[in-house]
């Protein structure tokens, strides 16, 4: 379970973050939506322990990032694509997460095939389109066969089939137990895949619950969207 407790964040006079507050629950697919600069990577930076809030808590099953005593295993996560070096292949730069975690080598081979890119795992990154990037990424993030992942925009770049596929993968992840929280700006791309919506909007959440439950009451999952963030963004 990941746990978020009062966090506030500011930076300088400018509140990125206040009191947010919400859980990602085993078996269920969170969708963390909001608009551009509304705090969704901030929020996710503090949970993977890279940033630090001004108050509150981030928890990964009770326990600060930092703590955990074997992270990768624990909770695999994507921020801004791969991250990996233009030079390097994907099969290293895997070999490279994987040494660095503690994860045997075959897991590298696995992933590779796991998430479509076996036959490129001898490519150089920087030849990679931005959807073999993501799917890179996502290896990267199910090395460790973690209980909870963590994905900051992970459909971005990705044709119509690979957002089947992610679909598929993430549905699957929740379906054996597992945690999956996901961000996007794009309320219609994870319509179909979300159990439970979190909606933040200049760093406040602005609702939080079931999809039939925070889209109550509006036409569409859009108008839902854009109700709640527009809303915010004309008391800004
Ligand atoms: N290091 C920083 N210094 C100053 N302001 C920052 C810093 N990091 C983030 N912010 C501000 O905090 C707010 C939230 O940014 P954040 O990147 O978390 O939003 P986001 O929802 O992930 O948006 P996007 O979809 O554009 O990535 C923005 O107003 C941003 O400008």
């Amino acid at each position: 379970m990941l746990q978020f407790n009062s966090l506030s964040k500011r930076h300088g006079s400018h509140a990125a973050l206040s009191d947010v507050s919400f859980q990602a629950l085993p078996g269920r697919v969170t969708a963390f939506l909001g608009p551009n600069g509304a705090g969704k990577s901030s929020t996710l930076r503090i949970l993977l322990g890279l940033d630090r809030p001004t108050t509150g808590t981030a928890l990964v099953n009770g326990q600060a990032y930092s703590k955990l005593p074997d992270p990768l295993r624990t909770v695999g996560s994507m921020l801004d694509g791969s991250g990996a070096h233009r030079s390097r292949t994907a099969r290293n730069h895997l070999a490279w997460v994987a040494r660095a975690g503690g994860i045997p080598q075959r897991r590298v081979g696995e992933v590779l095939e796991q998430v479509g890119l076996a036959d490129s795992g001898r490519t150089r990154v920087g030849q990679f389109s931005l959807g073999m990037g993501q799917r890179l990424g996502l290896a990267a993030a199910l090395l460790g066969e973690p209980e909870a992942l963590v994905l900051d925009e992970p459909v971005n770049g990705l044709d119509p089939e690979g957002i089947r596929w992610i679909r598929r993968l993430l549905r699957g992840h929740a379906d054996a137990g597992g945690t999956v929280l996901l961000s996007s700006h794009l309320m219609g791309e994870v319509a179909e895949i979300a159990d439970d919506l979190v909606v933040i909007t200049a760093g406040r959440v602005v609702a939080d619950g079931g999809v039939a439950q925070v889209t109550a009451g509006f036409a569409s999952l859009e108008d839902a969207f854009f109700a709640l963030t527009g809303g915010a963004e004309a008391r800004r």
